[in-house]
Order: C-alpha cells, then structure tokens, then sequence
C-alpha cells in the first residue's frame, strides 16, 4: 500500500467522520456499445471500495446487464424483481467479494422497465434512502439511449463519459454529450479514454472531442484517465474476475487504480449533507413528473 493511498484514505475517513453525506450519483454513458464500458466501471468501484468509499453499482442496463457476469457472480434476483414480485431493492442487491455492493440488471430479452404510478413512487423513496447509506452511486447505461437512461444521466451530479480513439466512438460520444448538455447545460461531464495504443493518442483524442464541445456547446469535459489497450482485459472478462484483482500489475489495473485515486482526491469537496433533500432526487422527480403522463 503506498503512502499517498494510506494518506488519501485517513483523510476521507476524517471528513466521512465529521459530515455524514448523500451519495456522489455518477452516470456511467458511451454512445456507442462495446468501448469498455462496464470493465471500467466495475474495476473503477472495486478501486473505490479498496479506497473505503461505500459504493453501490446499480446495473440500468435492464434486461441486458453484465456487471454480475464480470464478477463471476450468478445473483437470486436482479431489477427484474422490482417489477415483477414487488421486491424492495434491499432484497435485490447483492454484496459482490470485491466489496462493492451492486443491482442486478438480470436477463430477459423482452423486458422493458417503465417507470410510473406507484413503482416510480416507491422506486424514488427507496433510491433516496439509498443516496443515505452510500458514498457514491454509479448507473451503469445501456449502450444507447432510452428515455429513461436519459433521465438518469441528466439528474446525476456527475456523468462519465466512456469513450476509445476510434472516430466512430469519438462521434457518438460528442453526439451523447451534446443531448445531455443542451437537455442539463449544468451536468458536470467527464471523459474517460479506453483502449488507447498510447498515452499520446488518448489525449490528442481527448483534445479532439473536448474540443468541439468547448467550440459548440461552451463546455469542457474533464479528462477522467487514459486506459491503455490491454490483452489482460479480455483475460480477465474470460476468468469472470475483475482485472484489478485477477491482474492487478497489468497496465490497465495501474491505470485505474490512479484514476480512481485522482478522482477520489478531487471529489473531496463533494459532501451533500443528509439532512438536506438530495439535489439528484429532485431532479429525477421533476424529470419522471415532467415526461409521466406524456405517454410513449
Ligand atoms: N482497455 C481495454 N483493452 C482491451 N480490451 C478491452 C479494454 N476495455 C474493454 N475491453 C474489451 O472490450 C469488450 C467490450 O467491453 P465491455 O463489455 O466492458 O464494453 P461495454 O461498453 O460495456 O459494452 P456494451 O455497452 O456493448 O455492453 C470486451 O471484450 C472487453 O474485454
């Protein structure tokens, strides 16, 4: 354990002490399928809880989720179970042994989740209560965007966007940010480069995309990291065992580990305290309030 880890972790546990905070929310987005997206966010929590930040995964790619699949974790329930048996989400979410908690997104090639009436109801009293226990919330996204993702992303206080060197990925990310800033012009936005050949092609496509969005929409996305294109990725989705902990010396797990620090050091600020109203609830139920009743 280095000394500026040790370092970052007595001061957070000295903050945590002094002011008892609402969860950090984080969408995670990439426009386009298969940038890395759910490898990154699983190794980003469990580099989290290794920092002692109490963090929840809350797999939104309904019907389709991955998350339990890269832990190597076969889960009893998953989001699935809200709907159909009522469950609470304290019921559904699973304690992973890489010591994050997570929200099975489940599989079932025909569900579709929609959020209205008494499930919106009793589907924000029980997110606000969690907004209570944990640090930071992550909303894992489908690839694309449905309307409901969307609403997610546009309340969290924070979006991550995921995105590699490719051009096609580098447009569908612009065209990701470009909706969600001119929806939300306050959401915070950061990008996370992946599957870089090296650290000068992650920040020249960094420059690129941060650039035209700072041209067109007055906004820079902070850079999250730059993520190397590493063979052990795919070895450890084969394993079923997050890469941080199957090959924690491999390029991509250093990589990781300093974003995680980094942000971690950043967000230091961030304490919305418990005794206010979370500023994310308020803006998910003004968003489900406003597009409810609009049907589609
Ligand atoms: N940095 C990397 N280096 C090499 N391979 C990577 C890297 N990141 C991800 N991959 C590989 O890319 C593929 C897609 O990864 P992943 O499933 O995490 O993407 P995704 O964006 O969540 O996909 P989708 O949104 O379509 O579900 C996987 O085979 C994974 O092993």
């Amino acid at each position: 354990m280095n000394d500026q880890a040790e370092r970052l972790r007595q001061m957070i546990s000295k903050a945590k002490e002094d002011t008892p905070n609402r969860a950090k929310t984080i969408g995670i987005a990439s426009g386009k399928g298969g940038t890395g997206k759910s490898s990154f966010t699983v190794n980003f929590c469990l580099e989290l809880s290794r920092l002692e930040q109490k963090v929840l995964l809350f797999d939104l790619d309904i019907g389709m989720g991955n998350v339990d699949i890269l832990l190597g974790e076969s889960p009893e329930h998953s989001i699935l179970d809200f709907w159909k048996k009522n469950l609470s989400f304290n019921e559904i979410i699973e304690k992973s042994p890489s010591g994050f908690d997570y929200i099975p997104g489940g599989r079932a090639f025909n569900e579709f989740f929609e959020l209205k009436g008494t499930h919106l109801d009793a589907f924000i009293l029980e997110l606000d209560e969690l907004t209570k226990v944990y640090d930071f919330i992550f909303f894992d996204m489908g690839a694309g965007m449905t309307k409901e993702s969307l609403q997610f992303l546009l309340a969290a206080d924070e979006v991550f966007l995921i995105v590699t060197p490719e051009p096609t990925s580098l447009m569908d990310a612009y065209s990701a940010a470009k909706h969600i800033l001119l929806s939300s012009p306050e959401t915070r936005m950061s990008i996370m480069m992946n599957k870089t050949k090296t650290e000068k092609e992650g920040a020249n496509a960094y420059g690129r995309i941060s650039s035209v969005l700072s041209k067109f929409l007055s906004k820079e996305p902070k850079l999250l990291g730059i993520l190397p294109d590493d063979p052990a990725v795919m070895q450890a989705v084969i394993k079923r065992n997050p890469i941080t902990q199957s090959f924690p010396k491999a390029k991509y797990s250093r990589s990781i580990r300093q974003a995680a620090a980094s942000f971690l050091a950043m967000n230091e600020g961030f304490i919305e305290n418990t005794s206010r109203p979370s500023l994310f609830m308020d803006r998910l139920k003004t968003l489900f309030s406003s597009t409810a009743g609009k049907g589609g």
